[in-house]
């Protein structure tokens, strides 16, 4: 039933030529790529055997993300726009953004080709001095170093933002008094909602990011600070232009990749966990 609703909401599903993982709900079996063990170690080494099947995932992973990017450069302007606008209002529409007190985002890069989050950011933050007590805690990505880290960072203007070597607007981590920014891992309460961008996206939870590692790093971080504190997880939520969304077991996965708990496209919300089921109902 599940399956069917979710279904009836996808449009498009775009099917790429590449080699096909076995389809595997993300859910029910997250590690759907399981290991290799050999049979004796005088066979072949356990460690050589899994460096071979992660190479083999994250080359698959490599030529996923190239197959996506030509595909988002077809993109007509226009065509973003509708999609970005439809995405915008799905999400500023919903109940589940409307009750969210405290989220982390991502500041879109257009030149990324990222689903835009300029009206979803600017509905967070304040806009006259004295609103303050109607808007969201923002958290947002700054990125430290080569390493996977990457911090969350609470800001309350997109004037705290300056552009990094990537051509990404970050944070800087003091802001204009010399004060540090709050780091959301070391914030005294949980943010309930994480707006994600990715490469590509399935109908199982499958995420395929940019290949930094940084989102994947930082999610597994902050569930585990969730649970240390008893808090209740955040909802997981990616955004994706249609032809992001692949087929089920076309994004391959390892061990490292957290699923997300929906996803929201043009034709709207794709509710995955059962976490989503119930906060998106
Ligand atoms: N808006 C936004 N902010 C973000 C991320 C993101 O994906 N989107 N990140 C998520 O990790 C982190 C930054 N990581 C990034 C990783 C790669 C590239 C990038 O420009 N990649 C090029 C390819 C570069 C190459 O192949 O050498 C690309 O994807 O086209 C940008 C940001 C933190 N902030
Ligand atoms: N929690 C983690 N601990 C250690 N290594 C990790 C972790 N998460 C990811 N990595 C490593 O980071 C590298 C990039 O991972 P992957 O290709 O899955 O990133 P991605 O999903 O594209 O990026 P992101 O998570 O930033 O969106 C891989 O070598 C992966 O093993």
């Amino acid at each position: 039933m599940i399956k069917n609703a979710v279904a009836s909401l996808m449009v498009r599903l775009h099917h790429l030529p590449l080699p096909r993982a076995p389809p595997a709900s993300t859910y029910r079996h997250h590690h759907a790529l399981r290991l290799p063990r050999p049979a004796s170690a005088s066979v072949r080494p356990a460690a050589a055997m899994s460096t071979t099947a992660e190479q083999a995932v994250a080359d698959q992973k490599r030529a996923l993300r190239t197959e996506v990017r030509r595909a988002l450069k077809a993109l007509s302007p226009d065509q973003r726009a509708s999609e970005d606008l439809a995405i915008q209002t799905t999400i500023l529409n919903s109940s589940w953004f409307k009750a969210s007190k405290r989220l982390c985002a991502y500041i879109s890069c257009y030149q990324l080709r990222e689903v835009d989050t300029s009206k979803i950011l600017a509905e967070c933050l304040p806009s006259n001095p004295g609103q303050e007590e109607l808007t969201k805690d923002l958290y947002v990505p700054r990125v430290e170093d080569k390493n996977r880290n990457m911090r969350m960072l609470k800001i309350t203007t997109m004037d705290d933002l300056v552009k990094n070597s990537m051509n990404i607007l970050e944070p800087s981590p003091v802001d204009a008094s010399g004060n540090d920014r709050e780091d959301v891992l070391t914030a005294s309460s949980p943010v309930d909602l994480f707006l994600l961008p990715g490469q590509a996206f399935d109908r199982t939870g499958r995420r395929l990011g940019r290949g930094g590692g940084y989102y994947d790093t930082f999610l597994l971080k902050y569930q585990e600070l969730t649970k240390e504190k008893e808090w209740k997880q955040p909802l997981l939520v990616a955004l994706s232009y249609s032809a992001q969304i692949m087929e089920e077991g076309v994004i391959p996965v390892n061990s490292t990749d957290v699923p997300i708990d929906a996803l929201v496209s043009s034709s709207g919300v794709i509710p995955i966990s059962p976490a989503a089921l119930e906060r998106m109902k």
